[in-house]
Formats: C-alpha cells, structure tokens, sequence
C-alpha cells in the first residue's frame, strides 16, 4: 500500500507537440482513510461502530481506483501505432465513461465516441487504446467539458492526425441526486480539432455517424 504524498502538482501540463509533461503522483491511502473517518465523525457517525469499522479503508481504496487516472501517463497509452495506410474516419461509438465532478465528488457516468482521421502516413492506433484514452482522463477528479478537450489534444499530440472529434453525453448525479434535483438530464460536449473543426461536411458526417444515422 502506497503512503507516500505526491508533489503538489497536476498531473499533466500540455507542453504543446510531442509528449505531455506528466508528474507521476501517487495515492497516500493513510491520509485518505483518516480523511474519510474525519467525515464520518463530522456527520456525528461512529466510526468505530461495526458496520463502518472497515470503511474508511474500502473507500480509501475506492478513491484509488475511481482517481487511477492521475498516476499513469496519458502519452504511454498511445505509444502504439501502426501504419495502416487507412485515411478515413476511425470511430469508436458508445464507449461507457464513468467519471466524478471535481466539484462534489459525485459520478457523471455515459458515453463518450472518439473519432479521427489518420494523417497521411496513415497513422493509427489500436481501437481499445480509444476507450483506455477516456478512461484514463475519466479516472480523475473532472469536469465534463475538459474530459472531452483532454482526449481530443491527446489523440492529436500523439497521432498528428488529420481532425479529432469527441462527443460525451453524461448524467451528472449531482444534478440528480441533490441541489437541483434533475434526474435524468444528459450533458453533451464535444471537442472538434483539425479538419473536423475546418470542415462543416466532415464534422456533419462524423455526428451523423455518432447519432448511428
Ligand atoms: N461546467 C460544468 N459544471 C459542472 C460539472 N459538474 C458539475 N458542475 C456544476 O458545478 C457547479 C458548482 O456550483 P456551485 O454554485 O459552486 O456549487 P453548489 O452550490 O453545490 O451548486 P448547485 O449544484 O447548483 O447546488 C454546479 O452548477 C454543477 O452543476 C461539469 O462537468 N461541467
Ligand atoms: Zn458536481
């Protein structure tokens, strides 16, 4: 079990072309599980009472798991690519995306469908590098809007594509689930790079396939 404290730092700062500059944190489980006790006693809980004895530890180990995103480098999951010759759109549709707000810790949970179009070399990547792109992004404390431009600058950094789309269409629990109480609302954001964002024929024809239409 790790218990060692991270620098201060973001995880990530975009140092334009080429690889991102990634500081490698790392989860402190025993200030995690103190932390989640401190809040089962300010809520007048007993933290030592049977059924809670546990939980602090499980939900330390929840966190590490739900903000894995933060300890692995976004660029390694793309280190792999081929040369397929293929020039036309890739897109992987209905990726299930499980994410938390970084303003109340609460799930936003949907999809997400990443698209691009190879550059001239035909540079590509495996599909499931895709789904682990949003994953990765997702597995951190975020916010809906820069989930969506992080995969994309990712894609376009790493595969010098010629246009990147991502759609994500998500539930926010804490729109649900407390405050404004909309159950059932779905958020969409899309981030548009390159040709995508160039050419209206080439975005219309990559939403439309998005829609499955
Ligand atoms: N833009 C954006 N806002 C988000 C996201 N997730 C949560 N929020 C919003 O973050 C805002 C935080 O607003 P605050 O007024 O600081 O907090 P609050 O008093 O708890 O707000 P309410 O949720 O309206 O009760 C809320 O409007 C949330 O709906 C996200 O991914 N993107
Ligand atoms: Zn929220």
């Amino acid at each position: 079990m790790t218990s060692t404290v991270g620098e201060p730092v973001g995880p990530e700062e975009d140092s334009g072309p080429g690889r991102s500059a990634f500081h490698n944190p790392v989860f402190d489980q025993e200030r995690a599980e103190a932390a989640i006790r401190e809040l089962l006693l300010a809520a007048g809980e007993d933290p030592d009472r049977e059924g809670l004895r546990e939980t602090p530890a499980r939900v330390a180990r929840a966190y590490r798991e739900l903000f894995a995103g933060l300890y692995t480098d976004p660029d390694q999951v793309l280190d792999r690519t081929f040369d397929e010759a293929h020039e036309e759109l890739v897109l992987v549709r209905e990726i299930p995306m499980y994410s938390q707000c970084e303003h109340h810790l609460l799930p936003f949970h949907g999809v997400a469908h990443v698209g691009y179009i190879p550059n001239e070399k035909g540079r590509v990547t495996g599909l499931s590098k895709l789904a682990r792109l949003v994953d990765l992004y997702a597995k951190r404390p975020q916010v809906q809007e820069r989930l969506t431009s992080q995969v994309a600058d990712a894609l376009m950094r790493r595969l010098e594509p010629r246009g990147v789309i991502v759609v994500i269409e998500a539930e926010h629990l804490c729109m649900g689930m407390r405050g404004i109480r909309k159950a059932g609302s779905m958020t969409t954001t899309s981030a548009v790079r390159g040709i995508f964002r160039s050419s209206a024929s080439s975005r219309s024809e990559a939403l439309s396939l998005i829609r499955g239409t």
